[in-house]
């Protein structure tokens, strides 16, 4: 007999900036009273900062963690904790690799933001640690997760556009400056290689995203896809825009995967001046608007109702006691009902599946002349590495 009890995933939160206080602020949110999930529930039980302690201690302060969570000065002191069921990984994607080993290697489920690593053959390494420890393992892209991409993907499934041949993604921030720069400093993670900076690793991932969950995942035998890209570098080194054209000619189909640090996507940037995302199918189109990472609209048109248009509005739940709801907790009960149910990869996206995007990147990328600095690509896991000790 199924329990009424909600089984409850125990989080590790590493590292302390931006991205790390809007997830763990998810995670504090009430499943139940938020979005109507009975099933999961999570708990953050400790979170590291390579700081210092107290940077951990102020984080969980900011965020109204429960008293009970635990602050470490260290990641490795975070991934040594028994009573953490999984660890978040919250660094600089310069830092995954190095960061999501050490948690695999202390037998850690690990849920790991994106981009997953900076290079294919270190999201390889990853996924065969996951393996050998026999643990979870995912890439944090939440777009997946959310109901508009649940609903996007099953519309067509269903046949209602026919058959997809074309799929235009675009996420473009619009930070140019009169001055010929953009509006991060050039320390900034966003344009400094040493993080692995760059607008396809950070944004672009997302047009992936959206070209590759309407396509490739939905293809029955899988087609290894062809790329050409057009990288504009940025004068730090990492790319300001990439366009990428991924083709898989047995299919007949084609996605274009934009991105830019100077342009917008609208020019308004709220996104108005047109579908971010375009699925074109043999029997209509669906426009998704919104930026790529969390839209909150779709239109379908199909060829046979003669062009008339159904659209559909979606909205983030927010917990009515913390007043806050990003997003994210869709992709956290995703990992919850993955470990429960003794699963070691989400199907809404499959190991193999973040392998090949990774190497899309990569391979645009070095169509473009981008590289970074080894300490970043190697794929030699070091416990000691700067990225892990932070050391810098
Ligand atoms: N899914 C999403 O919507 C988003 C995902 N992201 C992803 O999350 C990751 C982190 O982004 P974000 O939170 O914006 O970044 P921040 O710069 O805000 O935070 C990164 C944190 O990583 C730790 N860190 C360790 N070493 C370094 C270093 N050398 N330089 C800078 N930080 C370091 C620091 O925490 P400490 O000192 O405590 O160890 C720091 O606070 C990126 O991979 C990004 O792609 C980002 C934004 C949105
Ligand atoms: O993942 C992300 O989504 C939102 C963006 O603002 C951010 O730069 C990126 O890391």
């Amino acid at each position: 007999m199924a329990s009424n009890t909600p089984f409850t995933l125990k989080w590790g939160i590493m590292a302390t900036g931006w991205i790390a206080e809007t997830f763990t602020q998810d995670l504090l949110t009430n499943p139940a009273t938020t979005r109507d999930v009975h099933d999961v529930r999570h708990e953050v039980v400790a979170a590291a900062s390579s700081s210092s302690k107290q940077r951990a201690e102020e984080f969980l302060v900011k965020i109204k963690a429960p008293s009970s969570a635990k602050a470490y000065a260290s990641y490795r002191e975070l991934v040594a904790d028994p009573k953490i069921d999984i660890i978040y990984v919250a660094t600089p994607h310069s830092h995954h690799f190095q960061n999501a080993m050490l948690a695999l290697e202390a037998g850690k489920n690990v849920l790991c933001e994106k981009a997953l690593t900076v290079t294919a053959s270190q999201a390889h390494k990853l996924v065969q640690k996951a393996k050998e420890k026999n643990v979870f393992f995912m890439e944090a892209v939440w777009t997946r997760y959310q109901p508009i991409s649940i609903k996007v993907r099953e519309l067509i499934q269903s046949g209602a556009i026919g058959t997809v041949y074309r799929v235009v993604a675009d996420l473009s921030v619009g930070n140019d400056k009169p001055d010929g720069t953009v509006s991060f400093p050039d320390t900034n993670r966003m344009v400094n290689p040493d993080l692995a900076g760059g607008a396809l690793l950070d944004l672009g991932i997302y047009s992936l995203t959206w070209v590759f969950q309407t396509m490739y995942h939905l293809q029955k035998e899988k087609e290894k896809p062809k790329v050409v890209a057009a990288v504009q570098k940025y004068h730090t080194g990492a790319d300001e825009a990439t366009s990428i054209i991924v083709q898989w000619p047995q299919h007949k189909s084609q996605g274009i995967a934009l991105t830019s640090l100077r342009l917008a996507t609208g020019v308004d940037n709220e996104n108005t001046a047109g579908p971010a995302i375009r699925i074109q199918g043999s029997g209509g189109e669906i426009h998704v608007t919104g930026p790529a990472y969390r839209p909150l609209q779709y239109k379908v048109i199909r060829s046979d109702a003669g062009g008339k248009m159904e659209t559909v509005d979606f909205s983030i739940p927010k917990d009515p006691e913390r007043d806050w709801g990003h997003g994210m907790f869709w992709e956290a009960d995703e990992c919850a009902r993955c470990i429960r149910d003794g699963k070691k990869e989400s199907e809404s996206l499959p190991w193999e599946e973040s392998l090949v995007i990774m190497a899309v990147m990569e391979e645009a990328l070095k169509q473009g002349g981008v590289t970074y600095p080894d300490l970043i690509t190697t794929d030699v896991f070091d416990a000691q590495s700067p990225l892990n000790t932070g050391k810098r």
